[in-house]
């Protein structure tokens, strides 16, 4: 599995060119994707990256590969990220290791989002993967029941649970928030979902990414398959 997402991670790479302003991802899979950029940039290619996490940007300075913020650049050229399912549509969960805020304010200032990825995360209907929203600490409860009316609202319910860390505590993010995992099979209408959700005041963010991505990369048994969004 690790080697069919360095293969994705690669072919991503070739979209990358001199120059470019570039959104760098977070997990396993663009992990594969920092380091094959780290590469080409001790090799001359001149880029500089936006991290999605405090990993990415430990893992990015490591490499040697110039940062930069928001704050300083306008937009992004390209973003390249994992992500923990995507459907026929590139709407996308992400956010399985906790850093969907981030990811998602790089995709959204960015002109292309590439998706990185084996073929396992391709589904038909979005929700066997747990949807991760962060929230905030105060009012948990009421933000919840909130999302349990959202979650009828779009025809889907579930389980929630509050992501624990390996140490056993609430994980927390690194806006330092939490994480809601809802449990809820099969989200038909994720783009409804993804509106309400945005709605509650509670929740910083959700892992619904609708509409950013335009192109995925899926590397499997049979080789590399290129999806653009229609
Ligand atoms: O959204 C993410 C982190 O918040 C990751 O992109 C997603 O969890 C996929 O990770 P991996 O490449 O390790 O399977």
């Amino acid at each position: 599995m690790d080697g069919l997402k360095r293969q994705a991670a690669a072919q991503a790479l070739e979209h990358v060119q001199d120059g470019m302003k570039l959104g760098l991802g977070t997990g396993s899979t663009a992990r594969h994707f920092v380091d094959l950029l780290g590469q080409r940039v001790a090799g001359g290619l001149r880029v500089v990256g936006v991290p999605t996490s405090e990993a990415t940007r430990a893992q990015a300075e490591a490499c040697n590969i110039p940062l930069t913020t928001l704050d300083e650049v306008d937009r992004l050229d390209l973003t390249v990220d994992g992500a923990d399912e995507l459907d026929g549509a590139l709407n996308l969960i992400k956010g399985g290791g906790g850093a969907l805020l981030r990811e998602k304010i790089v995709a959204a200032a960015s002109d292309r989002m590439i998706v990185i990825a084996d073929d396992t995360k391709w589904v038909d209907v979005l929700g066997r993967f747990p949807l991760p929203v962060e929230v905030i600490p105060f009012g948990l409860a009421a933000t919840q029941r909130a999302m349990a009316t959202a979650f009828a609202q779009s025809g889907v319910s579930g389980q929630m649970g509050l992501r624990k860390g390996k140490d056993g505590h609430f994980f927390v993010t690194d806006g330092g928030h939490w994480i809601v995992d809802a449990h809820l099979g099969r989200i038909t209408d994720a783009p409804r979902l993804a509106g309400l959700l945005s709605l509650i005041p509670g929740v910083v963010e959700h892992g619904l990414f609708i509409g950013l991505a335009s192109t995925a990369v899926l590397a499997g048994a049979q080789g590399i398959r290129v999806v653009e969004r229609r």
